[in-house]
Formats: C-alpha cells, structure tokens, sequence
C-alpha cells in the first residue's frame, strides 16, 4: 500500500511513500506520520491518501513512523486544503502549514523547549521519554536533531510527539509577537450570597455603611445588565471608592479576582440572552432564516448601529441550542476585544478566541478543544477557518466587505469569506455576510439571488444616521502647495462638541508626522534606500521611515542632493494632527490610534476603553478608528482628507472611499442620533461624496456596477494579478514583457499591463504587474491558471529570468 502524504513545504505536488506491513493496519487519512525526504531531512506530514498504485518514474522510500491513532484533521478538511490550493495558485504544503499549529508540524528543524511548569517529576514517562525529558531539563531547548542522537532510535518523533502530549515540552517560537493577555480585575459575589434568601436577608438588616450599600446594590445592577463586572467600571457607576469595596471584600461579602479578558475557558458554560430583537431586526432575523432554507449564503445588509451583532447573538444561541458550532470570523485581530467582551456576556466559556497572536499551545488548547465539540463558539480571524469543527453550523462573516479578510503574503492568498462560503460546501454550514457597507461583489450576488438577501435600514432606538456636511476647503486661504488641516468649521465644532462632554473621532488615512521631506531649493525628496518610495517623518521618535519595508533612518537635515538645509515637512499624518490639534484645544483630552500607536499588542484594547470610559476626549486614527466599534457618547467625527481617499488608480476607489466614510461615520450618534460628520474635501462635487452626503448605499453601488460593467472589472470578471519581482529593473520589466507575450494568443483580449505599480520598488526588488480580466467561466479559470504555471517554468528556462518570482494573485483585492 502507498500513501499520498501533505508536508508543510512549497513542493509543487504531493509525494507518495510506501506503507510498510507493520504500520498498514491503524493508518488512517488525517492521521500523521513521520517521513525522510531527501538524504537527511524528516518531516511529520499527513496522510491524504491511501492507494495501492505503485508511483511510476521514482523509488519510493517507506513510512518511518504513525504519529496519530487518531485523525488529527477531518477528511473535509483535506478537501478545503486542496481547494484552497488550487484555487489560490499554491500548494497543498503551504496550505498545511499556514493551517496547521506548530505543535503538529515536526521537522528537522524544530526547537523542542522544556516546559517550566511540567516541574521535575518525570515518574509518569516510560525510559526513553525520560531520556529526553532529563536533557531537556538540562538544556532547557533542544533540537530534535539532536533528540534523535539522545534516543538512538527509530521511534524519535513518536516520542517527542508524546511528550507533548504530556505537556513535557512545547514546539519553540520566536518571541517577537508574543501576546501577553490582559488581566482585569473583576468582583464577584462571595458563594455565601448566590443564595437569594441570604441576600435579602443581608440586604433588609444592613447596619453598615450606607455607602457599602450602594456599591452592592451598584454591583447586583451591573451584574444582572452586563453578567460579568469589572472593578473599574464598577467603581465608576457606583461612584466608589477602593477602600470602600475592600470594605465589602473584608466582610465576606464579595470577593475580587485577577484574571485575563481573552482567557474565558473557567466561565460557567451559560446561555443568558437578556435582551429582545426590535421588530425590524426580528423581520431580518425572518429573513435570514427563510433564506437559509434555500440558500447556503446570506447577506445581511444593516446600516451603521442598526444591531447586527445583535441579530448574530440570536443565531449563534440558535446554533448553540441546537448543539452546533458556530464560528464568527472578523477581518482583523484587533477587532476581536470589543467583540469578545459582548459575546462572553451573552454565552460565557461556549466561545473560544483562535488568532496568530496567541501561542502555539493556546492554539492546541483550543484546535482540541473545537475537535471534541467542547467549544460552541469560536471567534476569529481567518485562520479560523482551519480548525477542526465537529459540527460546524454557522459562519458569521461580519465586516465582509473588508479587504484584510485577503492574505497577502505568504501563500496562500485566500479570501476568508471565498473560504468560508466554499468551507460552507464541504460541511453544510451557512454562512452569513454582515456589512453596513457591503463588497460590490455581494451586493450583486445578493440582488442577483445567488445569495439571501435580509435588511435592516434604521438604527437601533429609532437614532438618526448622522448628518453629513462636506467642508469646501478650497475656500480656506493657504499657501499655495499646502494642504488645509483644519478647517475653521471642523475647528469650531470640535471645541463645540468637547465643551458639551460629547465625544470626537478624526480620521486620516495616513499615519506619521509628515509623509515628505522636501529640498524647496532643488526639490529632491527623502527616499528609502530599498524601496522607491518617500520617507514619512515620525516626530515623535525622531527618525524617518518606510511605511513599505520598515527601515528606520535618521532625520536629514541637509538636503542629499545640493546640500541646502531648506527643507520641508510636506503634508501630515495623524501624529501631526494630534499635535497641532493639542495646540488648538489645549484642554481637551486627546489620543491618537495608527499603527505607532498601538504596537504593544494590548495598547489598542486599552485605547478603546479608555474611550468607552470618556477619558478620552478626541481620538485621531487611521483605519482603525473606523471598523466596527461601538461607543455610545461620539457626536462628532472629522474626514480630514477625503481627496486623500479619492486618488488612488485602482478600480476599487470609489468603493474604498464609500466604505470608510461611510464606516466611520457609523461611530457618531449611535445612541441619542444626534451625530455629525464633517468632511474636508478640496473636490466637493464629486459624485462619490453626493453618495456619502446622502448615506446612499445603493446609489453607489448601481453608479459602480455600470463602470465596472462597461470596463469588465469584478464582479463581472475575475481578476487574476501577476507580480514580477527581481533586483534588477531591466530583467523584471523584460521578463513581464516576455511574459505578456506567452499570454498574449490566448488571452490577449483579457490582459491589462505590464506596468509598474505605484511603489515599483520595495525591499529592493523592483516589480512589475500585469493584470488579467477573465470572464467568469470555471474552465477557462482553471485553464489559465494551468497556462500561468507553464509559463513561469517557460520563463525561468530563459537563463536570464531563471531568478525572477512571479507571484500570482487570484481575485486581488
Ligand atoms: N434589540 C436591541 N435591544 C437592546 N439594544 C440593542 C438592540 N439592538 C441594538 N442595540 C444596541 O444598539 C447598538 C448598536 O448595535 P450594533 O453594535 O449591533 O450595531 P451594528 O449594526 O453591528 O453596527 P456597525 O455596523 O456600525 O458595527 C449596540 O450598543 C446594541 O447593544
Ligand atoms: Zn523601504
């Protein structure tokens, strides 16, 4: 017998191996195995297929070992893998390795490190798992190279696979994203006083302080409405003191716990839903439903506020109820805190957090836990589309239109919600689409009945959109070349909405102190040394860098090119804002959320609250700032430069700049509908921003569906991208050339390009693009793709373009 074995590498196919007698009984597919490939290298791979054809061409080597008696992937998910790969122009290795966590994936290579908390006591483990666990201790990290010169034996990674099993070791990783969970301290109520009866009774003969009192009615107010009450904000709405609640504690009457806000396994496994759907969100939910009956696929089309999570709550106890898992996919990791916080109150240790940011065996726990069915609820970014479900009933997609749902880089580059709908083929599950703002792309699937459609159009609490206003800032006098910041307008509303104790957000797209360092006397610009493309100022570090490969790089003072020291900070960014802003309003409190901002990992999560808690008074941010978020107190949101979002040469703009204007303004008046939004624009007749003034939706969406028809973009074609990368400009821009011209026969009519893209050097690569337009047509897909693959190899037969990368990207975003 003969198996086809995945190994986490970019190999272009599958291998075969032999399955020796001894180990054919017991193999089965899904289940791991330990192979040599080449001289000296071993691999755990998995087992995707069992077969009695002998490969033909090449001798096959035999299964060193079975790792698994248990699958440790479903055979769907094999399927996935394999369309994942096709699909996306990779291979199934690389799937494998983007899907799998470390702890599976064994090779040569890997760095077993002791695990501290396993402690000395090694009488559980058989001699040879103590061999290793001995040297381990010593060592502390080993490589399982040198495992196998330990153990001297055949049967290495079985072992090593055991021991952490056993918890003995852990696969090493590096460090440099490491997620410290946030603690939190929360209070509960001391056992004693669960009890209703004892309650009461401690409640009808209080002899303390009456101020005691207050903070425990406070407490029992807050625990009913939000089921889990953090110290902070209890002591704000009781308006309390510290001293005052160690009072309580000393009394034995409630008690305080430090424990992480991620970590939610030890919350008790309830359902409480506390809240009832207005009758437009039930009529939605109706909708949802019925379309489920027929169709795998719905959108639900819900503008800003209107209660979608709300509505994903009903479905998910549904799910839950009906013993089926459910997972609720966000584009973004930093999404998830606010969300989580919402969902732990609602359905407590049913949910599950599975992200990149957590460690290797915070993976496990919870790939294990998903596996046996113990968790009902997984919240996640897209790799959580990998995990093994045992029941997988629903998909919740929220933010579908959001472009980080595509993986850049590495292979594969999926799509999260792509994958999720064709997840939904292979298991059965229905996916639903959530998007105040929804893709082009299914907003057509949706009208054409492809997918269910379901609707909400008002805010919740019968709350106003926010009113738009754009600010002309052509009439704002200024040097000739500046840019406008500040409008007097935007100014005034500002000091306005801060006087009243409302809340402010201003967005701006790019972040940084300045984004160009100009010589006004020869007009040389400051440029990366490996990408061309301008060095933004960061002041508040002092140094300049490339947003595109991270270089750092001292300021200049001179100009490079005549020596002059007239140098500009030309344009701003949001670190530039923050400050000039601190200027204008010098008493009002203000944070800034970018990239900078937050790079320690919990810091985006600490600025959100602090929002939520109005110790902020104005928040300045990029992207960030837009997606998803719910305050209650935000009155004011500032667009400091739509033009900004308007000129980019890409087919999506319009939609882009549609999407955030409409997301951030989402933010203000969400719960008394008085919200206004401000948008400083140099270019106000732009029919876009007539779309924005209006919250017009399907305005836009029909204006853009005609250009993308007439100019055959998506949705009506699909776009394939081809990336070219060498050192050398001249070989990249020949080899794109070269390989329009393999093209050109049978797919002239679809090609666009070859052209160098906007930045066409980063890292020191120069690149090139060419785009192709194909009509959507599965045959002709899967033909070209196959066309591509032979070109390449074509092309790097060529001596001269044997180093150039061609990296293709299907439905580019
Ligand atoms: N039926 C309801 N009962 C109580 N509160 C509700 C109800 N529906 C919505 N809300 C409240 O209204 C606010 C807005 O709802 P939600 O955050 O779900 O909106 P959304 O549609 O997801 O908005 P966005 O697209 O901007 O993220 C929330 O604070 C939510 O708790
Ligand atoms: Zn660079």
């Amino acid at each position: 017998m003969f198996a086809e074995i995945v190994i986490p590498l970019a190999l272009p196919k599958n291998y075969t191996w032999e399955i020796p007698a001894h180990l054919q009984e017991g193999l089965r597919i899904g289940c791991r195995v330990e192979v040599n490939l080449g001289k000296h290298k071993k691999y755990s791979g998995i087992v995707k297929a069992i077969h009695p054809d002998k490969p033909k061409g090449f001798e096959t080597k035999e299964i060193l070992n079975v790792l698994d008696h248990e699958p440790v992937i479903h055979a769907w998910q094999l399927r996935f893998w394999e369309w994942l790969a096709d699909y996306y122009m990779a291979t199934e290795g690389e799937v494998m390795a983007a899907a799998l966590p470390a702890h599976f994936k064994l090779s040569s290579e890997t760095i077993l490190v002791f695990n501290e908390e396993f402690g000395d006591d090694f009488s559980t483990l058989d001699s040879e798992e103590y061999l290793v666990a001995e040297a381990l201790l010593m060592k502390q990290e080993l490589r399982l190279t040198e495992v196998q010169g330990i153990l001297d034996s055949t049967h290495v990674y079985p072992i090593v696979n055991r021991l952490m099993g056993k918890k003995v070791c852990f696969v090493w990783e590096s460090l440099k994203e490491k997620f410290a969970p946030r603690k939190e301290t929360f209070v509960l109520l001391e056992p004693e006083y669960s009890n209703e009866d004892r309650l009461s009774e401690l409640l009808n003969n209080w002899s303390r302080a009456p101020k005691q009192m207050e903070l425990l009615l406070g407490y029992l107010h807050l625990l009913k409405t939000e089921g889990e009450v953090i110290k902070a904000s209890l002591l704000k709405k009781a308006n309390a003191t510290d001293a005052q609640l160690k009072g309580l504690v000393e009394k034995g009457i409630l008690r305080t716990e430090k424990r992480s806000v991620d970590r939610i396994q030890y919350l008790p496994k309830d359902i409480h839903i506390d809240f009832t759907l207005t009758p437009a969100q039930e009529e939605a939910f109706v909708q949802v439903e019925t379309a489920f009956v027929e169709k795998p696929v719905c959108l639900l089309h819900g503008v800003t506020s209107s209660g979608k999570t709300l509505l994903y709550i009903r479905l998910i106890e549904q799910y839950i109820r009906k013993g089926r898992q459910v997972l609720y996919m966000l584009p973004e990791i930093a999404l998830t805190a606010q969300i989580i916080r919402r969902l732990q109150k609602y359905f407590g240790g049913h949910i599950g957090i599975y992200h990149s940011r957590f460690s290797h065996n915070e993976r496990v726990e919870i790939w294990n836990k998903v596996k046996s069915g113990e968790l009902k609820v997984v919240l996640g970014a897209r790799s959580s589309l990998f995990l093994p479900y045992q029941d997988l009933g629903l998909i919740i997609c929220d933010e579908e239109h959001d472009p980080s749902y595509k993986q850049q880089d590495p292979a594969p580059r999926y799509h999260g919600r792509d994958a999720a709908i064709y997840l939904s083929g292979l298991t059965g599950a229905k996916v639903l689409l959530g998007s105040a703002t929804p893709s082009l792309e299914t907003y057509h699937n949706a009208r054409s009945g492809k997918f269910g459609l379901a609707g909400l159009t008002e805010r919740y609490g019968d709350v106003k959109l926010p009113t738009m206003q754009l600010v002309d800032l052509r009439a704002v006098p200024r040097k000739p070349g500046e840019k406008v910041m500040f409008s007097v307008h935007l100014l005034e509303e500002l000091k306005q909405t801060v006087a009243r104790k409302k809340q402010a957000i201003l967005f701006q797209n790019r972040r940084g102190y300045a984004p160009f360092h100009l010589c006004t006397v020869c007009g040389w610009i400051a440029q990366c040394e490996h990408c061309d493309v301008s060095l933004t100022f960061h002041k508040f570090s002092n140094k300049l860098k490339c947003h595109y490969c991270g270089n750092i790089y001292p300021p200049v003072l001179t100009c490079r090119g005549c020596g002059s020291d007239k140098l500009v900070q030309k344009s701003f960014g949001t670190e530039r804002i923050e400050e000039e802003l601190e200027q204008h309003l010098p008493d009002a409190k203000i944070a800034r959320m970018d990239f900078d901002a937050i790079r320690n990992k919990n810091a985006h999560d600490v600025l959100i609250q602090q929002f939520e808690q109005r110790k902020i008074d104005i928040l300045v941010g990029t992207q960030m700032v837009v997606k998803g978020l719910d305050f209650d107190n935000v009155e004011l949101v500032g667009v400091i430069d739509a033009d900004g979002l308007l000129h980019f040469a890409d087919f999506r703009v319009n939609e882009r700049a549609f999407q955030l204007m409409e997301q951030v303004s989402g933010r203000a008046g969400r719960r008394d509908g008085v919200g206004d939004v401000l948008i400083q624009t140099n270019l106000p007749n732009h029919p876009l921003l007539q779309h924005v003034l209006r919250h017009d939706y399907v305005g836009m969406f029909l204006e853009e569906l005609d250009k993308r028809r007439q100019f055959f973009y998506p949705p009506f074609s699909r776009v394939v991208l081809l990336h070219f990368k060498h050192k050398e400009r001249d070989v990249v821009n020949d080899a794109a050339h070269h390989f329009t011209r393999l093209m050109q026969p049978a797919y002239g009519n679809y090609l666009v390009g070859p052209a160098e893209p906007m930045v066409p050097r980063v890292r020191n690569m120069y690149l090139m693009e060419l785009m192709l337009k194909l009509p959507r047509d599965s045959q002709l897909l899967s033909r070209c793709k196959d066309d591509i693959q032979r070109y390449t190899a074509m092309l790097h037969h060529e001596g001269k373009f044997k180093k150039v990368i061609v990296v293709p990207d299907v439905d580019a975003v």
